[in-house]
């Protein structure tokens, strides 16, 4: 199988991803960053009454034409506590943000702008026109109006509205299951004693993070040794689980160990494809299993890291329906860059900033796959596309941020 370029597999994996249609229905409060399923119509008017929206005097406007005039205070109006009475021509009812404005008055006075006297009358010392100060009932929304439609992604502003509708619930569609499948003989979880010739399964920690923000449900697997039995029943629960999207991490190559490809094919994976024209990342693996997406994973840390942010993230975007996060940007290069060969390359880089604002990406020496701490450090992957020319320091490269919200 020759080598996929990287455009050509992201295009092909996401062109046969659809959005997750199940649906559930969830408290608002866990709602943050879910989509609608269905349309929100108003259970209410809002606000359910005239109110004011200033603390002061509710009156008529023809008692205050000018200031000077003189009103005798006959009851309170408090947010939560409505005046039951009629304000009649030559009275005002005292008066709080957001509370009912009584029948019979048309404005409300700040209190500012009146003077309180101690026989329970005040003196107006601005004039008033009809509705001042009075938000009126439904200038917001009305009952059954429809607010927000299915398919809008809630954050505050919108979870907001949805609770001032008086919905406690919102139906949403389900996230994608993601589960992880870690292989490896070699693997043993953080926490625990590596044997001689063991080290750390860490790669689950990082495709966990990245799943769960781009949306997903984490389903972990736990590690599995490298034994086709093993691996089978693995799938199995990914399976029994309903998982949108299988990720295996390891065991992806071509070594004799390296059992989860033809594994899943005897278990019914249709392979799509495998091997992409990247590095790191090459032994990347793409199928479909009973309708979950299978992305098999190369072990090497970083390796299986490039790979979930160039076709997890992406695909996730699909079946989650939010626009693909945009990691995109450019930089200078710090430092002279060699022509490149086949593989489009993603080099570790650190981000600074010249003189004049503009971003520049420092390589790290050594790219060396398996090493985590430089890209732990790291800001940002320096682009390399294929047979990309030698390029000299100060020139700029297109690069792919590991912090956006950071640059
Ligand atoms: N003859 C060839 N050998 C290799 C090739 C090749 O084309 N021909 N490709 C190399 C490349 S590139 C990569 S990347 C690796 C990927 O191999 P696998 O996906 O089969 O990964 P493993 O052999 O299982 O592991 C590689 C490395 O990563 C460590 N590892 C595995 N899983 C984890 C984990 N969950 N957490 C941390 N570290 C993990 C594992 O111990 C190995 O050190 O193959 C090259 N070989
Ligand atoms: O592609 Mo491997 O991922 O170069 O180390």
């Amino acid at each position: 199988m020759s080598l996929l370029s990287v455009e050509d597999a992201q295009a092909r994996l996401l062109g046969a991803t659809r959005p997750v249609e199940r649906r559930e229905t969830i408290a608002l409060d866990l709602a943050d960053g879910r989509v609608l399923a269905t349309d929100i119509r108003s259970r209410l008017t809002q606000p359910p009454f005239d109110a004011s929206a200033m603390d002061g005097y509710a009156l008529r406007a023809e008692d205050v034409p000018q200031p000077g005039a003189e009103l005798k205070v006959i009851g309170v109006s408090a947010a939560g506590h409505a005046f039951d009475g009629t304000v009649g021509p030559g009275e005002t009812v005292r008066i709080f943000t957001g509370a009912p404005v009584p029948a019979g008055a048309d404005a409300v006075l700040i209190q500012e702008d009146a003077e309180k006297r101690d026989d329970g009358v005040i003196r107006t010392t601005f004039e008033v026109t009809k509705g001042r100060h009075i938000r009126p009932r439904g200038q917001d929304f009305a009952e059954d109006e429809v607010v927000l439609q299915a398919g809008d992604r809630l954050d505050f502003s919108r979870l907001m509205l949805i609770a001032a509708t008086n919905h406690a619930t919102v139906d949403v569609f389900e996230r994608p299951k993601v589960a992880i499948l870690a292989t490896g003989d070699e693997l043993v979880p953080p926490g625990t004693e590596p044997g001689p010739s063991q080290i750390i399964g860490s790669n689950t920690f990082a495709i966990a993070a990245l799943a769960r923000q781009s949306g997903a449900e984490v389903i972990d697997l736990g590690i599995v040794r490298d034994d086709r039995a093993a691996i089978t029943a693995a799938i199995g629960r990914a399976r029994d689980a309903g998982v949108d999207v299988l990720v295996t991490l390891g065991g992806a190559s071509v070594g004799d160990h390296d059992l989860v490809q033809s594994t899943l094919v005897a278990s019914g994976m249709r392979l799509d494809f495998w091997k992409i024209a990247m590095r790191p990342g090459k032994p990347l693996m793409v199928g479909e299993l009973d309708g979950m997406h299978v992305l098999g994973l190369p072990g090497n840390p970083v390796s299986s890291m490039v790979c979930g942010l160039l076709f997890l993230e992406p695909l996730l975007a699909v079946l989650t329906r939010r626009p693909p996060l945009s990691r995109q940007g450019t930089a200078r290069t710090a430092t002279f860059l060699s022509a490149n060969d086949k593989r489009q390359d993603y080099l570790r880089a650190r981000l600074g900033r010249a003189a004049d604002g503009t971003l520049v990406a420092e390589s790290y020496g050594k790219q060396d796959s398996s090493m985590m701490k430089i890209f732990a450090r790291s800001d940002c992957l320096i682009i390399r596309p294929p047979q990309a020319p030698e390029m000299a320091a100060g020139s700029l490269t297109p690069i792919l941020l590991l912090r956006p919200d950071t640059y």
